[in-house]
């Protein structure tokens, strides 16, 4: 007898991201697409969502209604907007579940303050990057920033994607430069440089930098570049296809089953080393 497949709703379906993960679930044999979920205004409201996601009908309507798109899930992945995420977010933790992964990135205080909150209530996965390189990558960074003055090795972050993307640095980025400032036992936030003004002096010891570049295709460039006074150490990650964010996205909601409220990240999922 084989296990029922794992029901998983998909919000914001339509969009680069959900598109990507609604057709891993439909592929796989362990897991199943229970809902759909678009904006109001979607153009794509009242569509298949096998359409919508390349496989072929599969007879689920993407809806608007939330209610509608968890009801029987096992567990929400969130690929929408940040406004969307926090207020899903709140009334999942309202209705007692299901369980949430989410990949939105760009929230601002308020809105993580949101997520934060809803994960005392139920169980929230929360990652800027699902991917298992990207994972292992942050690792790697902070073992680096442990292990390299930071008054002798100056470290970027220099992140490209893709001409539609609407937040920057990437929440990959940050999520990489608030590793390696945890390393060195700082905040992030008392580091950070984001724009350097044309004529803003020298570069500060122990700043970290973020530079972002837009344009063209690019699914997803992660650079780190430790740049010393006689060497450089480079930590890069590239991502070819979606496909390795919408397994990662689909390995990580399998993971959270029947886990205790409480904030996740791919961390907890890749383990203790
Ligand atoms: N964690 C990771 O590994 C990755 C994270 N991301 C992040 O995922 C997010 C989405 O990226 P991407 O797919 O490129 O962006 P898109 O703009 O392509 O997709 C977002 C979609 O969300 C939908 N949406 C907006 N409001 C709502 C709502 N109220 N309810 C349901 N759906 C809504 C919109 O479609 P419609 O109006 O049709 O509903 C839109 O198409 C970004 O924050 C991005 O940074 C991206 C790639 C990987
Ligand atoms: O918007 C994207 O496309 C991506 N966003 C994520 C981020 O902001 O880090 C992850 C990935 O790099 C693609």
């Amino acid at each position: 007898m084989t296990d029922t497949p794992f029901k998983i709703c998909v919000a914001g379906v339509s969009g680069r991201l959900g598109r990507s993960i609604a057709h891993e679930v439909i592929r796989r044999l362990d897991t199943v697409l229970t809902g759909a979920l678009v904006s109001a205004d979607s153009v794509h409201r009242g569509a298949d969502a096998g359409e919508i996601a390349g496989t072929g009908f599969l007879g689920l309507e993407a809806v608007v209604s939330l209610e509608t798109a968890c009801e029987g899930a096992d567990m929400v992945i969130d690929a929408s907007l940040p406004d969307f995420t926090a207020a899903m977010a709140g009334r999942l933790a309202a209705r007692g579940g299901p369980g949430l992964v989410t990949g939105v990135t760009g929230l601002s205080s308020e809105q993580q303050k949101a997520v934060e909150t809803a994960a005392r209530m139920i169980p929230v996965l929360q990652a800027s990057n699902f991917s298992l390189g990207v994972a292992v990558m942050e690792r790697l960074l902070a073992d680096a920033a442990r292990l390299l003055p930071a008054s002798e090795f100056d470290l970027e972050i220099v992140e490209t994607h893709h001409r539609r993307k609407t937040d920057a640095p990437s929440g990959t980025a940050l999520m990489l430069g608030r590793a390696a400032a945890r390393a060195r036992g700082e905040a992030l936030e008392d580091r950070a440089v984001y724009a350097r003004p044309r004529t803003g002096g020298a570069r500060k010891s122990g700043e970290i930098g973020f530079s972002a570049v837009r344009g063209g295709g690019v699914t997803g460039e992660h650079e780190a570049r430790f740049l010393a006074a006689f060497e450089e150490i480079t930590l890069t990650h590239r991502a070819f296809d979606r496909y390795i964010f919408a397994r990662g996205a689909v390995e990580a909601a399998l993971w959270l089953k029947d886990r205790p409220a409480g904030l996740y990240s791919m961390q907890d999922l890749l383990g203790a080393a």
